[in-house]
């Protein structure tokens, strides 16, 4: 769901002595507020309900809100200090997915495989009282890895509303076999009463993001988002290569 008045810059307090912050949405390619080469984007997915927008808000401000307008997909961001850096912190909330009987078995809206291009990170939320919401979860990956199909996609998988244990559908082993089959952790949350599980989360996935930079010193990869980086050659040895042989051409014309 969106957040009522997303649609405007909103100052909001972070609370807990995290300072004020911007919760704003921001253009897709924002020149403001950047951290260079230190940009974490992250998509949150999941079924129609399960609380995408509440954990978000929930990790952003500390605080749980009930009420949201129906979400057209807003895009957050934040700084955050990770391992003592600075980073910038995009989380892109997004429309519900629903299963259907298609071969693909998914209904993803445009809007989302963009974002799902777009992303880095990705956070699957199910709910633990929605047995169908965690139905959704493994086609929804097929999905991701259909966008990017090559190499490691750093992904969390959230069990929401884990205050409902009565209403439970959803056991918490169930989770954690899926997570691991998706290459990924579980964490079960709650963001309507718990702010530190919701945060462990995140904070573990831009972990997980930056570790996956790490081998391509940060920078962006584009359109190879999971690709590892090809070894760059020597440029120094090959500049001198390449003088040595314009060298000695040189000499052989001067001597002709
Ligand atoms: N009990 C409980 N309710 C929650 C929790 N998280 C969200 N909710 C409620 O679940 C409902 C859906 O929350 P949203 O954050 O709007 O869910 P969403 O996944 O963004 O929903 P869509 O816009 O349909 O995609 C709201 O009424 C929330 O107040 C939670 O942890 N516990």
């Amino acid at each position: 769901m969106r957040l009522a008045g997303d649609s405007a810059p909103v100052t909001m307090s972070g609370g807990g002595g995290s300072g004020n912050f911007l919760l704003v949405p921001i253009p897709e390619f924002p020149l403001l507020d950047c951290v260079p080469n230190k940009t974490v984007k992250i998509v949150v997915l999941g079924a129609s309900n399960v609380g995408k927008t509440a954990l978000i808000v929930r990790f952003l401000t500390k605080r749980f809100i009930g009420d949201y307008e129906a979400n057209t997909g807003a895009l957050y961001s934040r700084k955050v200090t990770l391992d003592g850096e600075e980073v910038s912190l995009q989380i892109q909330d997004t429309p519900c997915v629903a299963l259907q009987d298609d071969p693909e078995g998914l209904y993803c809206q445009e809007q989302i495989n963009r974002s799902i291009y777009w992303a880095d990170g990705y956070v699957l939320v199910f709910s633990i009282t929605d047995h169908n919401s965690y139905r959704t979860i493994q086609p929804l990956y097929q999905h991701v890895r259909r966008i990017h199909p090559s190499g490691n996609i750093p992904v969390i998988l959230v069990g929401n509303k884990s205050d409902l244990l009565r209403a439970r559908q959803v056991p918490a082993d169930e989770g954690e076999t899926l997570a691991a089959s998706l290459g990924g952790v579980y964490f079960e949350a709650s963001a309507r009463e718990n702010h530190e599980g919701v945060h462990a989360a995140f904070l573990h996935l831009c972990q997980e993001v930056i570790r996956a930079f790490g081998g391509s010193n940060g920078e962006k990869r584009r359109g190879g988002l999971h690709l590892a980086r090809p070894k760059s050659p020597n440029m120094q040895e090959l500049k001198r290569r390449f003088r040595q042989v314009l060298s000695s051409k040189v000499k052989s014309a001067t001597t002709i």
